[in-house]
């Protein structure tokens, strides 16, 4: 698990370590310099000629040092310096004064000469409005020197993108790497700030968790090598009853996919056993693709006794994958909804019933903390709060978060980064794994039935559907990897998520 800071957190906590702990911000900046060499190192990639081009923030500070260690290393360096030198802090005044005494200069005006490798020191954290003028022709100067062959580097994000949106304030630098201190922003995570990052580096400086005392940082994101402890435990003793039994409300007549997308994940994903309940034109193809499952049809409208003996069955429900949005499924949603026994996830017709039919949403929101989860794509999550695109775009987070508190629920709110909150917990769960390839049809049936098969296990809703955004961005990875990201499908992606949970998990 790794935080993801705001520029105020990254500042507060820089501030603890200073100020409270007693480390000299300059020895911060050492070790940040330090720490951006090593990296490079680690990467094989020693430049001979190169350009740092630095702001008056301590970022600026940041490239002044760089350039400085790789001049100890026997680069060619030339520095370049915009803005107002009166606006210089303390710490980039301070390794302005040591360049200079050894000798070095900073050029009046910008050389356009060939270079290796282009370091990105004008804007940090610090950027607070868009970029103008010099600064803008800088930032243009630098990717121009990139696409001539030179190493883009930024340190710690790159120069135009807004840390903690992602958003890019007028334009940024195209970072090849960027390595960042302490801490990854969420500007590296969010789109679009992560087409400009590059690859990621995370470096050490000194910075640690001692220094949370007044917050905790707002996002968490998890790694493979947490995967080992964040898992459900199998119990070799178990039956198919332990692992947990699933109700499955999917699928219509047109729709038969969802059953199978969304069922296979949940076996996949861990749990014992699966129940479907959908109308009979889905029996045949089921009996035959997805063999493993138990079926409830009906012809016209689900018998109700037949759905609570399934449902008195059941340790977790998942429904509205592919059910539509007519014949009887609101009366079905409804029914489903007032047995707030097991937890439920709700996806796709199922929320869009609940954005139709104000009665449903009320009856989900009554089912309490710890008992739903919902799995909206932006156009669902939009319906549901009633709102449009602009919103969304203005503050996903914030609405994200009014919406888990409308419904007391997690949701998983499904995008490029799926972003997952709980009503009632500050820290939002920001997913890292994934990637292109899984925009493709089925692809939200399967998350929704993996996130389904882990609660079946035991898991919290909170940290199940974290864990379920997760893998099901790793196993989109491993599909990816074999079959492409312009042709993978759904399945594919289903049939890597045994190898992705066993490959990283305790087994
Ligand atoms: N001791 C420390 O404080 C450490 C800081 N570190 C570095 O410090 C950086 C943050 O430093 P700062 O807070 O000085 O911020 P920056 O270095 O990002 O620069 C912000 C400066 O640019 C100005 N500015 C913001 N937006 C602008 C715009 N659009 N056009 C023109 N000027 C603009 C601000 O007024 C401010 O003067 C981090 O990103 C990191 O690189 C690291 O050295 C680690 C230690
Ligand atoms: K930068």
């Amino acid at each position: 698990m790794r935080y993801i800071l705001k520029a105020y957190e990254m500042k507060m906590y820089d501030g603890d370590t200073i100020e409270r702990i007693g480390i000299p911000s300059m020895v911060l900046m050492e070790r940040a310099a330090l720490s951006v060499i090593e990296s490079l190192s680690e990467r094989n990639l020693m430049p001979q000629k190169v350009l740092v081009v630095a702001g008056m923030g301590n970022n600026g500070g940041d490239g002044l040092a760089v350039g400085r260690l790789l001049a100890e290393k026997g680069a060619e360096v030339a520095f370049y310096m915009a803005g107002n030198p009166d606006k210089m802090t303390e710490e980039t005044r301070r390794q302005l004064f040591i360049l200079k005494n050894l000798g070095f200069s900073i050029q009046s005006k910008l050389e356009l000469a060939e270079y290796d490798m282009v370091v990105d020191a004008l804007f940090g954290i610090g950027l607070s409005r868009n970029v103008e003028g010099e600064y803008l022709t800088l930032i243009r100067e630098m990717n121009r020197l990139g696409k001539k062959g030179a190493f883009l580097l930024s340190l710690d994000i790159p120069s135009g993108v807004c840390a903690d949106t992602g958003r890019i304030l007028g334009e940024a630098v195209q970072a090849n790497l960027t390595v960042t201190f302490a801490y990854a922003k969420r500007g590296h995570f969010l789109y679009p700030g992560r087409e400009y990052t590059g690859k990621l580096m995370v470096k050490d400086i000194g910075i640690t968790e001692s220094s949370f005392l007044k917050g905790r940082p707002g996002a968490f994101c998890y790694e493979k090598e947490d995967l080992h402890r964040l898992l459900p435990k199998r119990k070799p003793w178990g039956n198919k009853g332990t692992f947990g039994k699933v109700l499955l409300v999917a699928g219509s007549y047109d729709m038969c996919g969802a059953c199978v997308l969304c069922g296979k994940s949940i076996l996949r994903a861990g749990a014992g056993m699966v129940k479907i309940i959908t109308p009979s034109c889905n029996r045949i193809i089921l009996q035959e693709t997805f063999p493993e499952a138990m079926l409830y049809t009906f012809e016209d409208k689900p018998h109700m006794e037949k759905v609570k003996n399934s449902l008195d069955w059941a340790d977790v429900v998942v429904a509205g994958p592919g059910i539509g949005m007519g014949n009887g499924t609101k009366e079905l949603m409804e029914y489903l909804l007032k047995d707030k026994r097991c937890p439920m996830v709700i996806d796709a017709d199922g929320l869009n019933l609940l954005a139709a039919h104000q009665d449903l949403f009320e009856l989900a929101a009554e089912r309490g903390e710890g008992k739903l989860v919902i799995t909206p794509h932006p156009g669902e999550l939009l319906r549901l709060m009633k709102m449009d695109m602009e919103v969304y775009k203005e503050d996903r987070e914030k609405l994200i978060f009014t919406l888990a508190k409308g419904l007391h629920c997690v949701v998983a709110a499904k995008d490029a980064v799926t972003l997952v909150a709980e009503n009632g917990r500050e820290e939002i769960y920001m997913n890292t794994s994934g990637n292109d390839g899984m925009a493709t049809a089925g692809s939200g049936d399967a998350l929704a039935g993996i996130i389904g098969g882990l609660l079946a296990q035991g898991m919290d809703c909170f940290f199940g559907a974290c864990l379920g955004v997760y893998l099901h961005g790793l196993a989109g990875e491993e599909a990816a990897g074999k079959k492409g990201r312009y042709g993978m499908t759904a399945l594919d992606l289903v049939k890597e998520l045994p190898f992705v949970m066993t490959f990283y998990g305790p087994n």
